[in-house]
């Protein structure tokens, strides 16, 4: 139980708290492997020490008035560890409790998801009772098997066999969910997903719809495989969908991840047709209106983003059928939420005063409460520089550096290579297979410090990412949640590191005041992150 009073110590670990007491109660005897933990202290690897890890104690540099902290956990530059889950965002109950079928619950067994996560057990039962949700919790909470469990649980080959749903699905040669996502390596990622519960020999139950790739072999597979999910892009699968190929009339389910972000302009007639055609009978016009219960009949609609700005309200409101709000700790009709701001809604707290403590409580829920925020001033011509110094100085294996323009973003991989810092490039220009090659080295170790732009902000899920850079600063707050979400997933360890020149210190101002985070003002000196005192002090007054 060594973790759990660490954790219990710990004053932003609210969920740890509420999680151990709930545990406590419902479950008799408390054990680590009850939660889905591995024990440190068990010998899962021979390579491994079994010392529980020490945390270093902050040094103090008393004549400058600083106080210097280090990364601790992992070691030896290019070994990989795994980082460990250090704040539980787990739910207390089970997936057997959540109504899931028993021959999804043994795969979710087999792949070692043992308890949902907070947002898992909110979601899955108001999915499974057909409402249409919008669900929104910070990034890496576990919201994409928030919508993907409840779905395989009524269509595919793992559904519940005795429930045939109710009987309104279409031909046998309609797809039964399409799930929408903004970018191909997030659209692989949740296909991945799915395969992964439905093992070898039912993964053709899944079919990728992404841009970039192969478009006549996407559409013989569809006919061959005839898949009961599609995953893609707005754009490949409005395409194929215009061409007669992608027959969803019969729909049930329609999954729009990162929400925000598809309602942007670049998808908006993709997403248009996508809207109108998915899970809508042939023959029913789109633009007459629908009684509530012609509605129901229709698909369900499932909107996800840990960003909820006024725009997807609004959408959730004329796409969906009294939609739910789903949070980790929170179920409500978004009829009872406010749907106006300001047209330009650039951040979660830029609403009007009277809606604004409403979008800063949503901004809040948007960033993983363990993330650790930092900004470093420096002159443009030494940020690299001061990028590789922070890397080192927290000792960070797995490092996303985010820029703004691809042309300075290339010249940044070049520096750090030519100083020896493993780094790679992977942004829009690339065609697929330089994009997913890049991602699999990132991801195996081979490169430590990959370079990216807003393409890799969204939905991007490696594990041991333990250090997020903003080379640039982002455009505005809701944009930083994003970046910074890629750290730091599923409670565990995650630094966030903005590295700015001086006249940019109050857009780093006016996100942390949005976004409700203390970010600290820091140096990298003789190998270590160096936070000024009187820093620390103003700092109390945003905690
Ligand atoms: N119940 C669970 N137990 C263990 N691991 C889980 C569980 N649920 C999800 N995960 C894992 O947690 C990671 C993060 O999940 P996911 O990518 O769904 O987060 P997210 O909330 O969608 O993040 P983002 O907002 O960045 O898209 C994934 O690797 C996923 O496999």
């Amino acid at each position: 139980l060594h973790k759990f009073s660490c954790v219990s110590r710990m004053p932003w670990c609210h969920n740890g708290v509420r999680f151990l007491s709930q545990v406590g109660q419902h479950h008799g005897p408390l054990t680590l492997a009850s939660l889905g933990y591995k024990s440190e202290f068990e010998p899962t690897n021979k390579n491994k020490s079994n010392k529980p890890k020490k945390h270093s104690p902050p040094i103090e540099i008393p004549k400058a008035k600083v106080k210097a902290v280090r990364s601790d956990g992992i070691k030896a530059a290019g070994v990989k560890k795994s980082l460990e889950i250090e704040s539980a965002p787990f739910a207390a109950n089970s997936f057997l409790e959540l109504g899931l079928p028993p021959l999804l619950l043994e795969r979710l067994e087999r792949e070692g998801f043992n308890v949902p996560t907070e947002v898992q057990s909110a979601a899955i039962p108001s999915i499974l009772k057909n409402h249409d949700v919008v669900i929104q919790s910070y990034t890496g909470s576990g919201k994409t098997l928030a919508y993907l469990l409840p779905i395989l649980s009524k269509v595919g080959p793992l559904k519940d066999k005795s429930s045939n749903g109710n009987g309104e699905s279409g031909k046998k040669t309609d797809i039964e969910a399409v799930i929408v996502a903004p970018s191909r390596e997030l659209g692989m990622q949740i296909v991945r997903e799915i395969e992964k519960l439905l093992g070898p020999s039912d993964k053709k139950a899944v079919q990728q719809l992404v841009g970039g790739a192969n478009r006549s072999r996407q559409e013989e597979a569809l006919r061959k495989n005839k898949p009961a999910i599609v995953v893609g892009t707005p754009g490949r699968i409005a395409e194929i969908s215009a061409a007669g190929k992608l027959h969803t009339h019969g729909c049930r389910f329609l999954v729009l991840d990162e929400i925000d972000e598809l309602l942007s302009f670049n998808f908006r007639e993709a997403m248009h047709r996508i809207v109108e055609h998915v899970g809508r009978r042939s023959g029913a016009n789109p633009r007459e209106p629908k009684s509530a219960l012609a509605m129901r009949a229709e698909r369900q609609t499932i909107m996800v983003s840990a960003t909820v700005p006024f725009s997807v309200i609004r959408a959730a409101r004329s796409w969906g059928h009294d939609p739910l709000l789903v949070q980790a700790k929170n179920v409500i009709p978004l009829e009872s939420m406010p749907a106006t701001g300001p047209g330009n809604l650039s951040g979660p707290m830029s609403g009007s005063s009277s809606n604004s403590n409403l979008q800063a409580k949503q901004a809040d829920q948007s960033l993983p409460p363990a993330l650790k925020h930092y900004y470093c001033v420096t002159k443009l011509q030494h940020k690299v520089d001061t990028l590789r110094r922070c890397v080192h100085a927290l000792d960070a294996q797995t490092v996303i550096a985010f820029m703004n323009n691809t042309r300075q973003l290339k010249d940044a991989v070049f520096k750090l290579e030519a100083r020896g810092m493993k780094a790679a490039e992977l942004h829009g220009d690339l065609g697929k297979l330089a994009r997913s090659t890049t991602l699999k080295k990132f991801k195996n170790g081979e490169v430590r410090v990959l370079v990216t732009n807003e393409l890799s902000a969204r939905g991007l899920d490696v594990a041991e990412c333990d250090l997020v850079v903003n080379l640039d600063l982002p455009t505005d707050s809701i944009h930083y949640a994003h970046r910074a979400g890629r750290t730091g997933r599923l409670g565990r360890r995650g630094t966030v590191v903005s590295i700015c020149e001086e006249p940019e210190v109050f857009v780093v101002k006016k996100m942390q005041k949005q976004l409700a985070v203390p970010i600290q003002a820091c140096e990298f000196t003789e190998g270590r992150l160096v936070i000024g005192k009187e820093e620390e002090k103003t700092l109390e007054a945003v905690r």
